[in-house]
C-alpha cells in the first residue's frame, strides 16, 4: 500500500530549495510514495503587511489577523508563494497540482478564538477521498487556509495545519522544512526530542518563536498516529527527530 508523506515548507525555506530537496521527491514517488506539500509564506506576509501599514502581531507564532490581514494572507499564499513553488517543482519535471480550501471543500474548519486571534482557523475536516486520488498522480501542494461551513476563508500557522492534514491522513511521515538544520540547543542540533525535553527547554526559552508551533504540531501528530516526524532543513537529513515518550523511555 503506498504511504503518505507530509512535507511542510517555511516561508523562508521556499525560496532556497536545494537541488537534493527535488531529487528526493522524484526518489519517493519512484517508490510509489504519495507526497502533500503545505506551504507557508509567513516573512512574505509580514514583509507586505509593513509596507501597507497593517500591524503585525504573533501569538506564540500564530498571527493574530484581522479582516485586512486575512486578504492580504490569501493573496501572498495563493497569488505568490503557491505558483512559486509549483514552477520550481514544474522545472523539475515532478507532476504538481495546486491546492487550496476552496477545492471540492478540502479543508474545512473552524475559528480558534475570534476575541483573541481574528480571522484563524483550526481544521475540522478534509475531503481525504477526493484528496488521496489526486495524490496518487501528482504531488499536492497546499496552502495553509481552512474555510468554514459557511464559506468564510481563516488563517492557519502553516505547522498546525501541516500537522493536523498529516494526522487526518494517516500520513508515514511529517517532515518540517525550514531555515535550521534542527531544534538547536546550545549551538546544536539535537537528533532527538522528547515532548518532555521539548517542555523544558520551551520553558526555558531555548526554544521559542517560530519553532513553537512546530513542536507542538510535531508532537501533536506524533501522539494522534503519524509514526514519523522530523525537523529539518534537507530532506536528505533527519535533523531533528520527534521521539514519543514511550520510545524516549526506552532509548533511556
Ligand atoms: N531552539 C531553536 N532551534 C532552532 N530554531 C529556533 C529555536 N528557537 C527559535 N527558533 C527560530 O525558529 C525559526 C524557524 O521558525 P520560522 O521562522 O517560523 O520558520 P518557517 O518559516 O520555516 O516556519 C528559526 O529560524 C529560529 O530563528
Ligand atoms: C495563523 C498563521 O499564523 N498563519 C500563518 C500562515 C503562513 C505560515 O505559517 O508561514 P510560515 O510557515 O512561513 O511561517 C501566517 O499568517 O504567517
Amino acid at each position: 500500500m503506498s504511504q503518505i508523506i507530509v512535507i511542510k515548507i517555511g516561508g523562508n525555506a521556499v525560496a532556497q530549495l536545494p537541488a537534493s530537496f527535488f531529487q528526493q521527491l522524484a526518489q519517493w514517488r519512484q517508490q510509489g510514495q504519495q507526497i502533500l506539500i503545505v506551504h507557508g509564506g509567513g516573512p512574505k506576509i509580514s514583509q507586505l503587511s509593513g509596507q501597507l501599514h497593517l500591524a503585525v502581531k504573533k501569538i506564540a507564532g500564530v498571527r493574530v489577523t484581522d479582516a485586512a490581514t486575512l486578504e492580504l494572507t490569501k493573496a501572498v499564499l495563493l497569488g505568490l508563494v503557491q505558483p512559486e513553488l509549483l514552477s520550481q517543482l514544474s522545472a523539475h519535471d515532478l507532476p504538481v497540482i495546486g491546492l487550496n480550501a476552496g477545492c471540492n471543500h478540502l479543508l474545512q474548519g473552524h475559528y480558534l478564538d475570534q476575541a483573541i486571534y481574528g480571522e484563524v482557523g483550526v481544521l475540522d475536516q478534509i475531503n481525504d477521498t477526493w484528496l488521496t486520488q489526486i495524490l496518487s498522480r501528482q504531488i499536492g501542494v497546499i496552502a495553509p487556509l481552512v474555510q468554514t461551513t459557511a464559506g468564510r476563508w481563516l488563517n492557519v500557522n502553516a505547522d498546525t495545519a501541516a500537522a493536523e492534514i498529516a494526522t487526518k491522513l494517516n500520513a508515514s511521515k511529517l517532515v518540517l522544512l525550514t531555515d535550521v538544520p534542527g531544534v538547536l540547543s546550545a549551538g546544536e542540533v539535537l537528533p532527538e526530542l522528547s515532548q518532555q525535553k521539548a517542555h523544558s527547554l520551551i520553558a526555558a526559552d531555548v526554544i521559542k518563536s517560530g519553532m513553537t508551533p512546530k513542536i507542538k504540531a510535531a508532537f501533536a501528530a506524533l501522539n494522534q498516529g503519524v509514526q514519523q516526524a522530523f525537523i529539518t532543513n534537507d530532506l536528505t537529513h533527519t535533523g531533528t527527530t520527534f521521539i514519543t515518550q514511550k520510545a524516549g523511555l526506552l532509548n533511556e
